[in-house]
């Protein structure tokens, strides 16, 4: 057996011993992940800091704190997340126990990107643990510091045969592949998506993939402009622009592009004074294969910042370009690298439109003042996640989906998210061996007058308003006092045959022309009744 194997064994096997079931144990393995990032956050940041530069504030600030938050909800909320949910019920389901039960789906595999190793591999992680299932975790290897801290910690804190990590590359992740799993959780990029979808088909195994792409950031002349920039600046070169949800590029009236440029240039000295290679606050790009990729989509545009960089030292300085064309090379893939292209369009109409030609993107931000262009953008586009005038905050709100749609990905989590997709909710209906009188509009002989019982039943919706439901109420209780009845009749006289001659309350369903199933119009008298009551 190969070492991802018999890791895939040993976590299945813990699995079927049961013990992540119990919420207990979930949240003793919630608190011992709590407990590795106060007492380890020395060797975890030491570590981020050889691979991505990123100074030790930095990595608790984009990394740790966030999965201490994460790990807090999840704790505070376990019992409520984990605990039946009463759902509505319809009129043929009203004496029953109808409820959603979350449940955990077994054995699921991580598997993480580099850019911030700890916050997207460890956050599925929280999920699984939460939602009682195993998990095999495997880090990116781009990060070779981090996973072999991660390789290392993890297994003295948490349980370690129900929750193993497994390093290595292509040759390692395609391994655990073609194992056997009942949830896949990737996050990378979408070529490799693709991969993980294809091999996760092989067992019909569901998958999230939490991928990357274009996110555009449209600025509307109507607008701070300086404030617009220094957030900008800020969600651009965060990282290195290394961050998945990093506004990719500019969209701006030709008009404001020069004071754009100004703004961000005087946020990025703000930042990363005149010298962002000797900031502590400025990244690195993650290796020279990047180093390079990134220096050449460049290409022929116009740099109005920065341009420069250090491939010996992975450096690449916060650049600007200015009136980039559609098809200039920096356009045509996800960035991923501290370069801005600025696109100028004539206004909200052409920014909408460029944006709609492109696959659906991870992020859309938008700034302005004018709250109608902030609803045009939002109403007339489509991307995972939506910002008015900011970047990347709305990863760190535990109670939004986060995830993409189209080309960004598929599945979200976050909060509670991460617990509901990484849980089976089980839909469950528990009946009594009793009133059996209701279900007889169900069984055959079929006839047109039980299709009727059935369709009223059925279709019957409560929201008819306060009038509706206290005539509603008043039915179902002559209904009751009906079946009731009917009972106590069978049982003494074992009456098998047409009940005639009560007063019940009866529905006359009346189709409208094209309306099939919508247009039951319920009209109540009382009247002569003809009830169904057939053996
Ligand atoms: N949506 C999100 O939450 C999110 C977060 C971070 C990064 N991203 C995206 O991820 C991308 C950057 O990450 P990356 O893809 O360079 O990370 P990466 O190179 O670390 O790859 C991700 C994982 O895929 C595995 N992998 C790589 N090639 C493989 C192959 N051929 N077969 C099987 N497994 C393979 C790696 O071992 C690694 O664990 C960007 O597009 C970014 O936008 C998305
Ligand atoms: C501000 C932290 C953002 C982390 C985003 C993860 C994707 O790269």
């Amino acid at each position: 057996m190969s070492r991802e194997q018999q890791a895939v064994a040993r976590a299945r096997k813990a699995f079927e011993t049961g013990r992540s079931r119990p919420l207990e144990y979930r949240i003793i393995q919630l608190k011992n992940l709590q407990r590795l990032f106060i007492e380890r956050e020395k060797d975890i940041s030491d570590a981020i800091k050889k691979d991505l530069n990123k100074s030790e504030v930095g990595t608790q600030l984009f990394e740790t704190l966030g999965l201490e938050g994460e790990i807090n909800l999840a704790i505070r909320k376990l019992k409520e997340w984990a605990a039946p949910r009463p759902v509505e019920k319809n009129l043929l389901t009203l004496s029953d126990t109808v409820y959603i039960q979350p449940e955990p789906l077994g054995l699921v595999l991580i598997i993480g990107a580099w850019n911030y190793p700890w916050a997207v591999t460890i956050q599925p992680l929280i999920g699984a643990i939460a939602a009682g299932n195993a998990a095999v975790v495997k880090p990116s290897e781009v990060c070779v510091h981090t996973a072999k801290v991660m390789e290392d910690l993890l297994p003295l804190y948490i349980d370690k045969e129900l929750y193993p990590v497994v390093t290595g590359g292509v040759a390692e992740t395609q391994e655990l592949l073609r194992q056997r799993f009942d949830y896949i959780f990737y996050t990378g990029n979408g070529t490799v998506g693709k991969v993980i979808m294809e091999a996760a088909a092989k067992h019909l195994t569901p998958v999230t993939l939490e991928l990357g792409g274009k996110s555009p950031c449209y600025i509307d002349k109507n607008c701070d402009i300086s404030i617009a920039c220094r957030r900008i600046t800020w969600g651009k070169y965060t990282n290195c622009g290394q961050t998945c949800i990093a506004p990719d590029y500019i969209l701006c009236d030709p008009s404001i592009q020069d004071r754009v440029i100004e703004e961000v240039k005087k946020s990025i000295k703000d930042f990363y004074t005149e010298n962002p290679k000797t900031c502590p606050d400025y990244g690195r790009i993650i290796n020279q294969r990047h180093f390079k990729r990134i220096m050449a989509l460049v290409g022929d545009s116009t740099v109005a910042a920065g341009g420069d960089g250090d491939e010996s030292d992975c450096f690449i300085a916060p650049t600007v370009l200015r009136d980039v064309k559609p098809d200039a090379k920096v356009m045509q893939e996800e960035i991923f690298g501290p370069i801005l292209p600025i696109l100028p369009v004539s206004g909200l109409d052409e920014a909408i439109k460029f944006i709609n030609k492109g696959e659906k993107p991870l992020a859309l931000y938008v700034f302005s003042a004018d709250e109608k262009v902030i609803s045009r953008m939002r109403d007339e586009t489509s991307s995972g996640g939506f910002l008015a005038n900011d970047c990347l905050v709305h990863f760190s709100v535990s109670s939004l989906p986060f995830g993409g749609v189209g080309n960004s990905g598929m599945g979200c989590y976050h909060g509670k998210f991460s617990f509901d997709q990484l849980s089976h909710l089980r839909g469950c209906l528990i009946k009594k061996l009793k009133m059996e009188g209701v279900n007889n509009m169900r069984y055959p002989p079929h006839t047109p007058k039980k299709l009727g019982w059935a369709r009223f039943f059925f279709l019957t919706t409560f929201d008819l308003g306060w009038a509706g439901r206290m005539l509603l109420l008043a039915l179902m209780a002559v209904v009751a006092a009906f079946v009731l009845q009917v009972r106590e009749t069978q049982d003494s006289d074992r009456l098998r045959s047409r009940v005639k001659n009560s007063y019940l309350i009866s529905v006359d369903q009346t189709q409208q022309p094209g309306c099939r199933n919508s247009s039951v119009v319920i009209k109540i008298k009382v009247l002569h009744m003809h009830f169904i009551y057939l053996h």
